[in-house]
């Protein structure tokens, strides 16, 4: 459902040239769980944003359920970004002046998704939230947050969610707490994810764990 062909990505800094990618190669199942390590500065953020469509390769190309991103413009890009991807980030990334129920109806608002209200209140219920709907993002704690994120992530029925870090910023707890509801909602749904993470346990949580490493993706 995800691949990635010779895909190639350096930024220009100044008047260096810092490579990330040279020749990347990765494909990804329909329903596939893979966890992503590596160190700091490795290129997992990259990847993930290119995955996202947020920035461009210098060259190479991505499918992503059967979509070639070289056919699309940025804004035939930006549609199917949001219909076909959910994000979960560490710094949970909700709307500041929307509400919970509000943050979740995002997206299924932008993708004219009937009954969004009663689909959001099912999710944010299923995550244990019912009783925050009007709730804003700083009246959360930040597994309440994080929850809410995941809810958010899933409601338009993405083919593949992108999580980078997602329990990172969270008390132990909290995280193992989220994550399981993150891998119970998207097990259910059969969604694709692709992790990022610096946890050996959480990765053990997915099928496949890569380690990116001199902007090669290798097995562990
Ligand atoms: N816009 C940019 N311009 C120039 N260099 C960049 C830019 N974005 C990232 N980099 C460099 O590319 C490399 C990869 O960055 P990236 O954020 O993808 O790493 P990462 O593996 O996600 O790191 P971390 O685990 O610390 O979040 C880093 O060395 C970073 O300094």
């Amino acid at each position: 459902m995800l691949e990635i062909k010779s895909l190639k990505k350096s930024y220009t800094q100044g008047n260096q040239e810092v490579k990330i990618f040279e020749d990347l190669n990765f494909q990804v199942k329909e329903a596939q769980r893979v966890a992503i390590m590596g160190k700091s500065g490795s290129g997992k953020s990259t990847l993930l944003s290119l995955i996202s469509g947020i920035i461009k390769p210098n060259s190479g190309d991505i499918i992503l359920n059967n979509t070639s991103y070289k056919t699309m413009n940025e804004s035939e890009i930006n549609d199917f970004r949001a219909s076909n991807i959910g994000f979960v980030f560490q710094n949970f990334h909700l709307v500041s002046y929307l509400n919970a129920l509000e943050n979740v109806m995002l997206p299924a608002k932008v993708n004219n998704i009937e009954n969004a209200k009663e689909k959001a209140i099912e999710l944010l219920k299923s995550v244990g939230l019912s009783h925050r709907l009007d709730h804003l993002p700083s009246q959360l704690s930040g597994g309440e947050r994080q929850r809410v994120a995941i809810a958010r992530a899933l409601i338009h029925n993405p083919k593949v969610i992108l999580a980078d870090e997602p329990s990172g910023n969270l008390d132990e707890e909290t995280g193992i707490a989220v994550m399981d509801k993150l891998f119970e909602l998207i097990k259910a749904n059969n969604t694709t994810l692709i992790l990022v993470t610096h946890s050996k346990e959480v990765a053990a949580r997915c099928e496949d764990t890569y380690e990116l490493v001199s902007g090669n993706l290798k097995k562990c």
